[in-house]
């Protein structure tokens, strides 16, 4: 405890604990100890509470939840002291007030903000829900509705909204901290009893009842399995039911049954995973290239459906772009493409059109001259999966761009080294995998190549970071990370239909699982012609396949040719309304299980002698999942990637793994390893035609080590990969 200046009345309490001021044990005990002596001192009349530079508290420190002296002080019990004092306590909110930090601003009387700071309780986010009396106090503040908005969805909202919710008393545009002091002591004297939230009666609604009811039933069917949003409405609901005490028993009963899930486990893992990620590679190289990114010319070319979204999230970022295409016709369907989306982002924005200032040719212009590419820092080459292009187009790049110019080429498999051969500078060739629709996913995959410098890896490490992307550094293979791990999952799934499974058993299996959406679903979305041109192109199938090559087999391996048949009889997926489901039209949504798809599976199983088996679910996630696995282990041993962290964070990020399962790796530890070769063995002696489900090397090195903690898997690698 502080005074603001010598023989003020009001005690400044700052929580303190850079860089995010979390609640550690020792914050909380001295905010008790502060809070105490602030009460017993008769000089004190008000005291004011805040955080350190800029910033009030991003909450509980989420480490201690996995550390066993997490119990020794408790928030709630202080976050009831700060309330119960018979001084006016002001919270004055700078930067962000999260979780546990917002829930210190709720016990005070007053809460101030700063006109930039962001609140919220994102407790959900990491597997828990507001445990220190936060569900008992935002519906008292600020009614159910918002509150169970804001507590089943972790949203972090602006103090402009906050203000209009009434969670904040004033916002200011200058010092915080003076406006909160003027405030503390104009009200120095002033009736606690109305300031005190536990004391408020929930705002009622004309149908409490009903609204509980929709309200649940749409938060359990996002959560997908999901078990915090759902407990996070019960102790909100709680709060209509009960009086605050036993409302806040109830709160705490929910917290540990949260506190103790493998789920919660998983979530916090995922949260410095990430972070370890960004943090890893962005020390990877002493800097980017020279320039500040967000100042420089940035140009891609290709306009497709991948290019319009790299587009539209650089002008996001408020980079510079020059957008080039290879006819008017192609340029035209482009800028209305990128146009349509950046005018609906843009009202999604404070400010609108006129913040993203995408009508301004300085910001965003559109050509087909290839010239203009001479004076750009950065391009980033978004045509279609075809190697013969992408190297006639890196070969033109290499002699018109300026030297120092970093060329990133974005493909989701093809071989970065011969992308690069076709330059005379393959230190400054890089793959940035983007996914679709690329304004939206948050992941972006970059790849070195043989040749790529540290300060290429750097600079589109920063690329990411500015458009707020995770980027995650990977090395060349076919597929990459993503895509490769994601083959053997695909490969089993359609293996399961060849053997008696159907489409919407595998998706429902899946989805149960937690993904956000199945194997089957996916493809039609993405459209089946884009995986049929990618296996003609590996000879695979079509034209190029030798004469007398067996149906269900290529390289002596098991091929299923399901997916090809599907195309040859023009079912792409949604845009042809046909493919593993049927739509409503073409570009319907509504995927529907399709009898003639059933019917052709049984003809096509009957044609190739395969009996029709009953496959459970179990089967179907062991096969489906327990391959990719064994894949990510097989690109750990061969340092395309540098820890399974980075596996994690791929596929939470890019492919829709529930984050509540931590990722693939994760998953596979949390089941023990141990399962997971056993499974394997089990699978692969069954199919001893599907390489993909023998169990890797590395896999089984860990099993023999005792099946080790995550943390601890790479260092039963001697070799590592020299750049990451
Ligand atoms: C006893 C209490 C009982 C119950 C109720 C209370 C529960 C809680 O409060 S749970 C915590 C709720 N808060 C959050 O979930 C916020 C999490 N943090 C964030 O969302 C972001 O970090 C941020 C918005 C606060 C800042 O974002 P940004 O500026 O992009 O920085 P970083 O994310 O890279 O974070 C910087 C640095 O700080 C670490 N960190 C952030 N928040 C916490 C935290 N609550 N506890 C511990 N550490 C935190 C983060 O990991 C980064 O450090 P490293 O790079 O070393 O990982």
């Amino acid at each position: 405890m502080e005074r603001y200046a010598r023989s003020s009345a009001v005690a400044v309490i700052r929580l303190r604990n850079p860089p995010v001021n979390a609640l550690s044990v020792e914050v909380l005990q001295a905010l008790e100890d502060g809070l105490k002596k602030a009460e017993a001192d008769p000089s004190v009349k008000a005291i004011m509470i805040c955080g350190e530079n800029g910033k009030f508290s991003a909450g509980a420190d989420i480490r201690g939840f996995s550390t066993p002296k997490r119990h020794r002080v408790a928030l709630g019990p202080i976050v009831s002291l700060i309330e119960s004092s018979e001084k006016p306590v002001v919270a004055a909110i700078e930067g962000i007030a999260l979780g546990g930090g917002l829930e210190v601003a709720l016990g005070c009387h007053y809460r101030l903000a700063h006109v930039k700071a962001q609140m919220g309780l994102p407790e959900v986010t990491i597997g828990l829900l507001p445990g220190a009396e936060g569900t008992q106090r935002l519906p008292r503040l600020i009614g159910v509705p918002a509150a169970l908005d804001m507590i089943t969805t972790g949203k972090h909202i602006p103090a402009t909204e906050a203000l209009k919710l009434g969670l904040v008393d004033e916002i200011v545009e200058e010092n915080t901290i003076e406006a909160a002091i003027r405030l503390a002591n104009k009200v120095i004297g002033q009736p606690l009893g109305p300031r005190r939230l536990s004391l408020k009666p929930v705002p009622k609604l004309p149908n409490t009842d009903a609204f509980l009811r929709e309200a649940l039933a749409k938060v359990k069917k996002q959560a997908r399995g999901f078990l915090a949003p759902e407990l996070c409405f019960q102790a909100v609901k709680a709060a209509t039911e009960r009086p605050f005490a036993e409302g806040v028993r109830r709160e705490r009963e929910l917290f540990q049954r949260l506190l103790s899930s493998e789920q919660a486990r998983a979530l916090q893992y995922a949260f410095f995973a990430e972070r370890a990620v960004s943090r890893d590679h962005l020390s990877l190289a002493p800097s980017p290239l020279p320039g500040t990114l967000l100042s420089d010319v940035y140009i891609y070319t290709g306009l497709g459906t991948m290019g319009q979204g790299i587009a539209t999230s650089l002008v996001k970022a408020k980079i510079p772009v020059v957008a080039l295409e290879q006819d008017l016709e192609y340029l035209n369907k482009g800028r209305k493409a990128v146009m349509g989306l950046l005018e609906r982002e843009a009202m999604k924005m404070e400010g609108g059109a006129q913040t993203l200032d995408f009508h301004n040719p300085a910001r965003l212009q559109f050509t087909v001259d290839f010239d203009l590419l001479s004076d750009v820092d950065l391009v980033i080459e978004a045509v279609f999966e075809d190697m013969a292009l992408k190297k006639e187009i890196f070969h033109k790049l290499s002699k018109i761009c300026k030297p120092g110019a970093l060329l990133c080429t974005n493909t989701s498999a093809l071989n970065i080294d011969e992308i690069a051969s076709a330059t005379s500078r393959p230190q400054q060739v890089i793959g940035t995998h983007f996914f679709s629709p690329a304004h939206v996913m948050r992941l972006l995959e970059i790849i070195y190549g043989r040749h790529t410098s540290p300060t290429a890896i750097a600079t589109a490490m920063q690329l990411a970071k500015a458009l707020k992307k995770v980027g995650v550094v990977v090395g060349n293979c076919f597929g990459f990370v993503g895509n490769r791990m994601m083959f053997p999952y695909v490969e089993q799934a359609v293996f399961l239909l060849e053997e008696g499974s159907r489409p919407e058993a595998v998706d429902q299996a899946l989805e149960d699982f937690g993904f956000k959406i199945g194997p089957f679903r996916m493809s039609d979305l993405a459209g089946l012609d884009v995986g049929w041109r990618s296996r003609k192109g590996q000879g695979l199938t079509g034209p190029s396949l030798p004469a007398g090559t067996a149906a269900r087999q290529r390289h002596g391996q098991r091929y299923s040719p399901l997916p090809d048949l599907l195309c040859e009889r023009g079912r792409f997926g949604q845009k042809t309304g046909k493919g593993w489901y049927q739509y409503e039209k073409a570009g319907g949504r509504t995927a529907v299980p399709d009898p003639w798809l059933h019917s052709f599976l049984s003809q096509y199983r009957d044609s190739h002698g395969i009996k029709t088996r009953y496959i459970d679910q179990e089967e179907i996630l062991e096969r489906c999942l327990f391959s990719l696995i064994n894949e990510g282990f097989a690109i750990l041993a061969e340092g395309i990637a540098s820890a399974p962290e980075h596996l994690d964070v791929i596929y939470i990020n890019g492919y829709g793994w529930p984050k509540h399962r931590g990722g693939p790796m994760f998953y596979a530890s949390t089941v023990g390893l141990p399962h997971v070769l056993a499974k394997l063995q089990k699978y692969s002696e069954a199919h001893p035609d599907v390489p993909k489900l023998r169990p890797s090397a590395f896999l089984k090195k860990l099993v023999a080590a005792g099946n080790p903690p995550l943390k601890e898997w790479m260092s039963y690698l001697s070799r590592q990969s020299p750049k990451l």
